[in-house]
């Protein structure tokens, strides 16, 4: 006998079920695509695990999916002969988030419901979508090979709560019962389920069935018959020819695959035949998925070989900071046993992927030469920190990639990250050499550093950086179309000090050596050196990393992530312009001379971004300062 336990979903489970439920009200019919597709992955596993064992068919020789509906009990019930679950692999999948990143999304919702359906956009869609539409959910499977009385009733009313039960099943495979909602009756229908079948599921690789209909004469309506019939076409969308597949086609293939139901950005497919043979069919998505950054996440890509479904996520067939893409390839190449183990060292796979990396990185070209932005801005915006990646990752592609980039500059200023290496350049004059970047925490820092003075003087764009990632990135990329990229904080700019100097007397120059030895001697132990800047116009000092020094802000990232960096000291610049340093080159007091001179140290620090040592004595230097003068 068997009897019934009651699990509770896990929270967040139910935060995402409401979500899901609101956010895609007005997709409803989707639950059919992602339930089908689900089906259709089942369907795969099976027949690729039963080409070592063919017990796990149980004599059936046909795959299919079948969908059918009673219109009196107000349900709709999808059914596969695949690989079915094990009670504990139901446990696992439905009802259940594994993942540590969604939990830790999903503690971010800001609670308002119409802001955080947005998000939803970045979840897979998949088995909850049924909860869209039914207010009752029962799910009954049974792993490909077990027991016929080891069979799992999952019912849930997607309120909390479900229950499970043991129970016989004799067909393998999963058998999903949906009770519809009061309000969707619409979906009861022959004609309207049909339709959302060939819109959205026409190209699934096995046949889906419905039962047959025929025409009543007496009662003036369709009857059910006793013959189930196919109503998609069941041909892989990738094998069919370019030519004959329409956008929508495209578009809702990879919402099937994906389970996302954004559109994609981009997709690229391509037939190749010669001395390898395969089709690859590609996609850009629109929108980054929540995990996008996470290590334990899944890669988009689906193997098969000579159309079988080989495996998931085949992380091999794409380099990690492409690893947004999705889709699908299919090889005539390998063999049917490939294993995870052999695609990591094969020839075959290599070539595969190379040809894919740079058709997506065309592609991306391509929309990058848009006269219209947008689509390309869109896209930086959700995945511009994971192609800088490729900088480091792929080095035979760094050109390309360089060219994909986009950064915010002080051309516009704003934070945006619009202008281009070409675009930079192209702006440049003919006397300038480098490109030149400040690397801070923001952009505000940034675009606030008074580093920045000169080169706003003399009308020289500079390029803003304030991601995480973007250190390593110019750490990464010294040079792009034969000009040197050039940090504006780093010690030597000799080529900003020319002209000025050129321009001093011989009295002048004494006077400022003997300025910058003065003050280096007032806060000795602090400053590795004090120097007369070429930076500045504005502000009386700043600082700058000594010459074979890491830069500030990449020492207070590697502090940050626990790692022991060695005291630096930086070099101090001095304005000889500005007011402050004029009225210091005068002091004769020495202990005056020294708070001074700290204050002035102090606040470049603090232009810089850079904490200070002691705040607290800062603070009150500045206010005996202050007293001194009111
Ligand atoms: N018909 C089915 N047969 C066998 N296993 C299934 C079936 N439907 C769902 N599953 C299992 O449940 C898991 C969760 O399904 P769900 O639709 O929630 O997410 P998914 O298919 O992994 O897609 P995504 O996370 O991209 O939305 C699947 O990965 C699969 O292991």
């Amino acid at each position: 006998m068997s009897h019934t336990e009651t699990h509770a979903f896990q929270t967040e489970v139910n935060q995402l079920l409401k979500l899901m439920i609101h956010a895609l009200y007005s997709n409803k019919e989707i639950f059919l695509r992602e339930l089908v597709s689900n089906a259709s992955d089942a369907l795969d596993k099976l027949r690729f695990e039963a080409v070592s064992n063919d017990a796990l068919n149980e004599g059936e020789s046909e795959l299919a999916i079948t969908v059918t509906f009673d219109k009196e009990v107000r349900t709709i019930n999808i059914s596969d002969n695949g690989i079915g679950m094990t009670r504990d692999e139901v446990i696992a999948n439905i009802g259940t988030i594994a993942n540590s990143g969604t939990k830790k999304f999903l503690e971010n919702l800001s609670g308002d419901q119409a802001k955080d359906s947005n998000l939803i956009g970045q979840f897979g869609v998949g088995f909850y979508s049924s909860f869209i539409v039914a207010d009752e959910v029962t799910l009954e499977t049974r792993k490909a090979g077990d027991d016929k009385a080891e069979g799992t009733r999952w019912i849930s009313k997607g309120e909390g709560e479900f229950t499970l039960e043991t129970i016989d099943k004799e067909v393998k495979g999963t058998s999903i019962t949906l009770h519809m909602k009061e309000d969707m009756d619409e979906f009861l229908d022959q004609f309207r389920l049909k339709n959302i079948i060939s819109t959205y599921s026409d190209h699934i690789n096995f046949p889906i069935k419905m039962v047959k209909t025929e025409w009543d004469e007496e009662a003036k309506e369709e009857k059910a018959t006793d013959e189930l019939e196919q109503v998609n076409k069941a041909t892989a969308l990738w094998t069919q020819p370019k030519s004959e597949i329409t956008d929508e086609e495209y578009k809702n293939f990879y919402q099937t695959i994906s389970h996302d139901f954004n559109e994609p950005l981009a997709h690229v497919h391509n037939r190749v035949e010669g001395t390898l043979e395969y089709t690859s069919l590609l996609y850009i998505p629109k929108q980054a998925p929540f995990d996008l950054y996470d290590r334990d996440r899944r890669y988009g890509l689906k193997l098969y070989v000579k159309r079988v479904f080989i495996m998931d996520d085949a992380e091999h067939l794409m380099p990690a900071y492409l690893r947004f893409v999705r889709g699908v390839i299919d090889s005539a190449d390998l063999p049917l046993n490939v294993s995870r183990e052999i695609l990591q060292s094969n020839k075959v796979v290599d070539k595969i992927r190379s040809a894919s990396v740079k058709r997506v990185l065309g592609e991306l070209e391509k929309v990058a030469k848009d006269e219209d932005q947008t689509r390309y801005q869109g896209f930086w915006e959700q995945f511009g920190n994971v192609l800088k990646e490729g900088l480091v990752e792929d080095f035979a592609n760094k050109e390309k990639i360089a060219k994909l980039l986009r950064f915010a500059t002080t051309h516009s200023g704003d934070a945006q990250q619009n202008v281009s290496l070409q675009d930079y350049i192209e702006r440049m004059g003919e006397e300038q050499e480098a490109i030149y970047y400040i690397i801070a925490d923001t952009h505000a820092a940034a675009k606030g550093s008074p580093h920045l003075e000169m080169f706003r003087k003399k009308g020289i764009e500079v390029l803003l950086l304030s991601d995480r990632i973007d250190e390593w990135l110019v750490s990464h990329l010294d040079e792009f179309e034969g000009k040197k990229l050039k940090s504006i904080t780093a010690a030597d700019l000799k080529e900003l000090a020319e002209e000025d100097e050129q321009e001093l007397s011989e009295e002048d120059k004494q006077a400022r050596e003997a300025l910058t030895e003065k003050v280096k001697k007032a806060i000795e132990g602090s400053v590795s050196d004090v120097r007369i800047t070429h930076r500045l116009t504005d502000s009386p000092a700043c600082v700058v990393t000594a010459e074979g020094d890491i830069s500030s802000h990449m020492a207070r990232m590697m502090e940050q992530m626990g790692q022991a960096v060695p005291k630096q000291n930086p070099v101090l610049e001095l304005n000889p312009e500005h007011i402050l340093v004029k009225k210091i080159e005068q002091m004769e007091d020495e202990a005056k001379l020294k708070e001074w001179s700290l204050f002035l140290f102090e606040q470049a620090q603090l232009a810089d971004g850079e904490p200070l040592a002691e705040p607290g004595a800062f603070i009150k230097r500045m206010n005996t300062l202050l007293a001194e003068v009111m």
